[in-house]
């Protein structure tokens, strides 16, 4: 299983006073599937995907990626863990201005303090479709195209799991279509694994499963849904909320 997530919960005490974000999660993601994240705002989608990558800690429950329990380590496991067996991708792509899409991918290596061979970082661009964009820095690349860096960039450690984050949330719509369908032949062809949060049924209906998320708990699943389907069931939610 490539992710798991045991009755998750997360609580922030802030200044308004306490918000209960995730309340008793439990779902697993398994190795070579595509699962979409939805729900209304607030109902704590990104909490659920920071919390099972590592990038904040639950106050209560577990998170296990490919068999290690997060709980167990150390902060220097665990960043050695999100480094390399964890792939996040946001909605504004993230990537440095400064860096070519290659020195782009290479960074996280870098920052690592290893070297990241050049020939691999190539095969990495290979496989978004970018092989011709190599020396580009982000601001002569189009959106859907420094999303598809970021992608590379996210999957060049060949991390246990994608992890994105409204990932077509800033893209026109032909252009969300290429990066879903880039994400959608990521998990079919290369057999990876990607968990992603988006408001957009049409991005969901690509997913294998949609996780339906309302106030914190899973309060529904669907497998295989067209877009219809979950833009209905989207719209009943919100009208029971
Ligand atoms: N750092 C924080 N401090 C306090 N409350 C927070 C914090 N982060 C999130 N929350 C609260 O936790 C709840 C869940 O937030 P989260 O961002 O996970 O929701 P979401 O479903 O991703 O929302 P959206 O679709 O609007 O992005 C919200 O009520 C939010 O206000």
């Amino acid at each position: 299983m490539a992710v798991e997530l045991h009755d998750l919960g997360k609580r922030y005490d802030g200044g308004a006073g306490p918000v209960t974000a995730l309340d008793g999660v439990t779902t697993r993601f398994a190795e070579g599937t595509f699962t979409a994240v939805m729900g209304p705002s607030g109902s704590g989608k990104s909490t659920l995907l920071h919390c099972a990558a590592g990038l904040e800690a639950p106050t209560s429950g577990t998170v296990t990626i490919a068999g290690t329990r997060l709980g167990d380590l150390g902060e220097t496991a665990l960043t050695r863990l999100r480094r390399d067996r964890v792939g996040f991708v946001f909605q504004d792509f993230n990537l440095v201005s400064s860096l070519t899409a290659a020195q782009n991918v290479a960074l996280p290596l870098r920052l690592a303090g290893r070297r990241a061979d050049d020939e691999l970082v190539r095969a990495a661009l290979a496989e978004v479709g970018l092989a011709d964009r190599v020396g580009h820095r982000p601001r002569e690349l189009s959106g859907g195209q420094q999303q598809r860096v970021a992608i590379a960039r996210a999957l060049f450690t060949r991390p246990a799991v994608l992890f994105a984050d409204e990932p077509t949330g800033a893209l026109d719509n032909r252009t969300s279509h290429q990066v879903l369908d880039l994400l959608r032949g990521l998990v079919d062809r290369h057999g990876r694994t990607i968990v992603m949060v988006t408001h957009d049924p049409v991005a969901a209906a690509v997913a294998d499963r949609v996780v339906l998320l309302v106030d914190g708990r899973i309060t529904d699943e669907l497998t295989g849904a067209d877009a219809a389907t979950v833009a209905d069931r989207m719209t009943a939610l919100e009208r029971a909320c």
